[in-house]
């Protein structure tokens, strides 16, 4: 019996970028749709022969996009907010001023709102539904592209998004006016379900056999009653389809209880990670083996670059197939492989010992279709043999890589992690140093990230400039934004942040542990994809890393200077993890990394320090049962990484994800002297938890949003301070600061926009004396 190797999804964006430059190509007006159409068609034949040639037996189709999958539905399934649909524009306009928006020719209309994917960095556009959403078959894409495939003579599994994912992650949409406080998107389900079971027997009568429909959300928490609503669901499709095999796909997580419902559905197979949750297997087992369910097993990682351990999977593997027969097992990708970068083929600047500690996309087919070979039975011992000495490698770099790191995080004691009085003595210490009028003013960082500025740093990467010419360069930069900064008379300054390429990338490139790819882009949303750090082994700082330029900040100036760092938790969850230890021990490495920094620059004099932690709520686990979990070892980290410093020391904050209600005690553990969080969106909504929680340390709530090039007038950010004021009655230390860095911002806007900000801390110390 032969087992079955199957990938759940790849990459999009072509192995040279060949997608994502069409598409800004046809967005700028250089090419026109039929051009990028052709584009994308190569790109779609590409990736399915490379899977072929991988050896892969089951061959997604449908998961290729040009902007988005849950767009795609979107468009399929005629989920199509009015304002777009009465926008006269053509169908792939359309489509993209849904992801994007659109300016132009007197059409204006601002995109959807995004959302992070599960616990991934990639965005999806979120569905705006209402009760007049009328589903219907809009376009054919999934059949389209199966029947695309076929001609090439590649039989594929078409993908598509379950339908009670779909809505369960969708929002009421303005369509729905005053009652989409109150509306249910999954109210929708049993109009969708018929407009989906047609498709999927259009599917059926195209030829295809099999059907991948994923239902991530079955990976989380829930408080509706999802089994009754899967059941019917199910049936109808096993009605409207009854020749197309159904795999339900699941990933991210475990499906806990949810297996029990799960293992009775009316369909071919199930698919679950083994790779973010190999615990979950004994239950997933027990649950279908009475059943004649299929098990995919997820064993190769579609969310890290780490080379399969092929002894582990193939161990894991076994336990399936004595429990079910080898006739019930598929092995396959944990997830889509669209969260790696497409092939190791295009890196020539690592080293060839590292090279062989990673797998990408299009090696991980290769590994599925390997994996599948050895359990059939088939030789593939030299594989075999080559992975397990590759392993072995690794494991003896990463046992061996620093030791006096894993000793002194050994040595850490607990007095380590926490500052060395209360905050009313910090603060009374601080204003000692400086004495900072009420609702002081100050940036979040980053001041434009201007042509000039990228120009200069890439001219220097190549060599065109000199290391002396381009800290030249920056020291100008940072002179223009101390200069103009005092000029408008703000009360704590920054140094701009001109050196960096990336907030995460900048610090990793500095530290040890961390390995750079040329080419390993990842999709974060749309045609923007970056290129994470990877944590190989321990990390540790072997010199001073922001110390000069904001020392040279200061140098400029008799205000207090603010240094600015990320903190470990952001840089961890913007690199790829190792594998090998916990992201616990991983980050707390980081800590102790940046806890010297931080010292450093408060040694340096400089006043306040800010490690930035936007990224840490993006990092919670699924399951609500696994917060606590995280959220101590990320705020311990934040913790370890600032608490240093002397009380005179000023340690600031930054988030950019508001919503802290659920995981407020946790913010409130991280005892920062000063939190400044993005809110001018939120209207001030999520300072009520600061409030009802009796937080005493300062707050600076963001006055205005920096993602548009809008100034935002005084009155307005007047308005703004005075409703925050209302919602905090009783706190005392307000700071006034726009939402985020502006370093995505023009200079004008910049320095219109903080002139009009510094008014209104006037206004208001004016109405508030001390
Ligand atoms: C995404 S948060 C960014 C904070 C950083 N200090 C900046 O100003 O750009
Ligand atoms: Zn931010």
């Amino acid at each position: 019996m032969s087992i079955q190797s199957a990938v759940l999804g790849f990459p999009r964006i072509g192995a040279k970028r060949e997608v994502k430059k069409a598409t800004e190509a046809y967005w700028a007006g250089k090419i026109q749709a039929a051009e990028l159409q052709k584009v994308a068609k190569e790109q779609r034949l590409a990736r399915w022969q490379t899977l072929k040639d991988q050896g892969v037996d089951v061959i997604p189709s449908g998961d290729f996009t040009l902007y988005d999958h849950v767009l795609d539905f979107n468009a399929t399934f005629n989920i199509i907010p009015s304002r777009f649909a009465q926008a006269n524009l053509s169908d792939l306009d359309r489509y993209f001023a849904m992801g994007r928006g659109h300016q132009k020719d007197g059409v204006d209309l601002e995109a959807q709102e995004m959302q992070k994917w599960f616990d991934s960095n990639y965005h999806y556009i979120k569905s705006e539904v209402s009760s007049k959403t009328e589903f219907k078959l809009n376009n054919l894409k999934p059949v389209d592209e199966f029947n695309e495939a076929k001609e090439a003579g590649i039989t594929t599994r078409p993908v598509l998004v379950g339908p009670i994912t779909a809505l369960l992650l969708g929002k009421a949409g303005r369509d729905e006016g005053a009652g989409a406080a109150s509306f249910e998107p999954l109210s929708l389900l049993d109009k969708l379900v018929p407009v989906y079971g047609e498709l999927l027997k259009k599917l059926e009568e195209a030829g295809a056999t099999e059907v991948q429909i994923d239902e991530p959300s079955l990976v989380m928490d829930s408080t509706a009653d999802l089994g009754a609503k899967y059941q019917s669901t199910f049936e109808a499709f096993a009605k409207a389809a009854p020749g197309l095999k159904i795999t339900l796909a699941t990933y991210f997580g475990r499906l806990d209880k949810n297996v029990e419902f799960v293992a009775k559905l009316p369909v071919a197979a199930l698919h679950i990670d083994l790779d973010r949750a190999s615990e979950q297997l004994d239950q997933v087992i027990a649950a279908v083996k009475p059943t004649s369910l299929k098990l995919s097993l997820g064993l190769v990682s579609g969310r890290n670059i780490w080379k399969n351990d092929f002894e582990a999977s193939l161990a894991t593997a076994k336990k399936a197939v004595d429990a079910l027969g080898a006739d019930r097992v598929v092995v396959a990708t944990s997830s889509s492989l669209l969260h790696t970068p497409v092939t190791l083929a295009n890196e020539s600047r690592l080293k060839p010992e590292q090279k062989d500690w990673f797998s990408f996309a299009t090696e991980k087919a290769a590994e599925v279709a390997t994996l599948a070979k050895a359990l059939s039975g088939a030789d593939v011992q030299a594989a075999l043999d080559a992975n397990k000495q590759s392993i072995k490698a690794r494991r003896d770099f990463e046992k061996n890589s620093d030791a006096a790191v894993r000793e002194r995080l050994a040595a850490v004691t607990p007095e380590q992690y926490n500052r060395k009085s209360p905050f009313p003595e910090r603060l009374a210490a601080q204003s000692k140093v400086y004495k900072l009028p009420q609702f002081p003013t100050t940036t979040i960082g980053s001041f434009p990230q201007t042509k000039e500025i990228r120009l200069a740093r890439s001219k220097h990467t190549k060599g065109e400039l000199s290391t002396e010419e381009y800290e030249k360069f920056l020291e100008n930069e940072i002179k223009h934004a101390v200069d103009f900064q005092e000029a408008i008379d703000i009360d704590v300054l920054v140094h701009g942040e001109p050196e960096r390429n990336d907030m995460s990338q900048y610090f990793g490139e500095q530290l040890t542990g961390f390995v750079f790819t040329e080419n390993a882009w990842v999709q974060s949303y749309g045609s923007r994809y970056v290129r994470p750090p990877i944590v190989v082994s321990d990390v540790s700082r072997p010199h001073p890393m922001t110390v000069r330029w904001s020392s040279y900040a200061q140098s400029l100036t008799k205000r207090p200077m603010k240094g600015m760092l990320t903190g470990p938790v952001t840089i961890l969850n913007w690199s790829f993890p190792r594998a090998d230890v916990s992201k616990e021990v991983q980050c707390k490495q980081l800590a102790l990394a940046l806890r010297d920094e931080v010292i450093d620059l408060a040694n340096a004099g400089i006043f306040a320090i800010q490690v930035d932690e936007p990224a840490i709520r993006e990092g919670l686990p699924l399951r609500q049962v696994d917060w606590d979990g995280y959220l101590t070892w990320a705020v311990d980290s934040f913790k370890l990484a600032t608490a240093g410093v002397e009380d005179k020391t000023s340690v600031h904050s930054h988030f950019c994800y508001s919503d802290f209600s659920l995981i407020f005690e946790h913010i409130k553990r991280l005892d920062c002297d000063v939190i400044s969080v993005e809110q001018s969106k939120a209207g001030g909504r999520d300072l009520v938890a600061f409030h009802e929680k009796g937080y005493e340390n300062e707050i600076g709530p963001g006055l205005y949003d920096i993602h548009s090039p809008r100034v935002p007038s005084v009155e307005e950010m007047k308005g703004r301070l005075d409703a925050y004021l209302k919602a905090l009655p009783a706190q005392k230390h307000i700071w006034v600061n726009p939402d985020c860095g502006l370093k995505t911002r023009a200079w004008p806007e910049t320095e219109q926009s903080l002139k009009n900000m510094v008014e209104v801390a006037k206004l208001a110390r004016a109405e508030r004396p001390e």
